[in-house]
């Protein structure tokens, strides 16, 4: 059984637009979310990503049982999340970088305790919960804080002990570390991996960081204009949409394209020259025969980075065809 079950799901929204006209309106519908389905294993650390408006939000609300899906099944841990969700609730930890769950007029750690009550976590599996997420966490300095004088990155790291208190087995993060400084970033990323990899914790993670991505995710699922357009680990997502690596040649002066076997000379620009590499091709032999043939000032391999891969496939330059089933136009 996988812990998030998704099987051709779909939802719109029905939305009025008022014309030109007074009170003439039009409804039309929105479909944010089209025929999707993955599965997500247990401990697995998956990366949901897709531009704005693709459909991430509407799926992670119907994942968490706050809407119930037009068409199709959803099942996680098990349960039908907008039919059960307070049982849901007791089994994963949500987190929205963009607002809190904490009480912002209390201390942090009243907020924390509170919540004990919330997920009727017995008082002495609390008590332990909450040092291990203080000590890993570094909560201990602002732990008596109010949570509206904390700083965004204390207030993520507040807000993921929040919802780690009742050690759920999913972990659902909406854009963790939107805003966040370069450190807070690192000791989200650094905790989030520890949990994952130590403790088992499944996550599923909604992010426009490509850091995060490529530092956490080992599957990423791409969804745009509400329908999988991706789902792979992140080396297939940089094979699929470019298996080649580019070899940026620096000649002595101007002149024609190169001529190097299993090579192909992509640009030209005064002397500077841009050669695929196909994968079967060995950058060693491919920089060693140019040094003989040319003269060469400098050369530089560039690999192909993932934040220019995720947007040519958001362009759609490249077509995802989900074993068995081809994409419909
Ligand atoms: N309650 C709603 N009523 C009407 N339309 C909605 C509603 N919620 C979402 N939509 C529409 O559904 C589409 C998908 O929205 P969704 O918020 O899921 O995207 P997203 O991928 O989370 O985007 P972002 O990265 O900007 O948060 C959008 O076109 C959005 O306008």
């Amino acid at each position: 059984m996988g812990m998030i079950e998704v099987e051709a799901v779909a939802r719109s929204f029905t939305v009025r637009r008022r014309d030109g006209r007074r009170f003439r309106r039009s409804r039309t519908t929105v479909r944010a979310v089209h025929d999707v389905s993955f599965t997500v294993g247990r401990g697995e650390f998956v990366g949901y990503l897709g531009p704005n408006g693709a459909g991430k939000s509407t799926t992670i609300k119907m994942l968490t049982g706050i809407l119930t899906p037009s068409s199709g099944r959803v099942r996680v841990c098990g349960l039908d999340p907008s039919r059960q969700r307070t049982a849901l609730a007791r089994r994963i930890g949500v987190v929205f970088g963009q607002r809190t769950t904490l009480w912002w007029d209390l201390p942090l750690l009243d907020s924390l305790t509170l919540i004990r009550h919330l997920y009727r976590v017995e008082a002495g599996a609390h008590r332990a919960r909450l040092a291990e997420l203080t000590a890993l966490l570094e909560l201990e300095p602002f732990l008596e804080t109010p949570v509206r004088q904390l700083s965004l990155g204390q207030r993520m790291r507040g807000d993921l002990a929040a919802a780690l208190l009742h050690d759920p087995e999913l972990l659902v993060l909406d854009e963790p570390t939107i805003g966040l400084d370069v450190v807070s970033k690192a000791t989200v990323r650094a905790f989030l991996e520890r949990l994952n990899t130590e403790r088992g914790t499944t996550v599923l993670l909604t992010t426009h960081d490509l850091g995060d991505i490529e530092r956490l995710c080992r599957r990423v699922l791409i969804i745009d204009h509400g329908r999988l357009a991706y789902d792979g680990g992140l080396d297939r997502l940089r094979a699929a949409v470019d298996a080649d690596r580019v070899l940026v040649v620096e000649l002595a002066r101007p002149g024609p394209p190169v001529e190097v076997p299993g090579v192909e000379v992509a640009g030209v620009e005064g002397p500077r020259q841009w050669l695929r590499l196909p994968e079967s091709v060995n950058a060693a032999a491919v920089v060693a025969a140019l040094a003989e043939r040319y003269d060469v000032r400098d050369i530089a391999l560039r690999d192909a980075d993932i934040e220019e891969v995720v947007a040519r496939l958001y362009r759609g330059e490249h077509a995802y065809e989900p074993p068995g089933r081809p994409v419909a136009p």
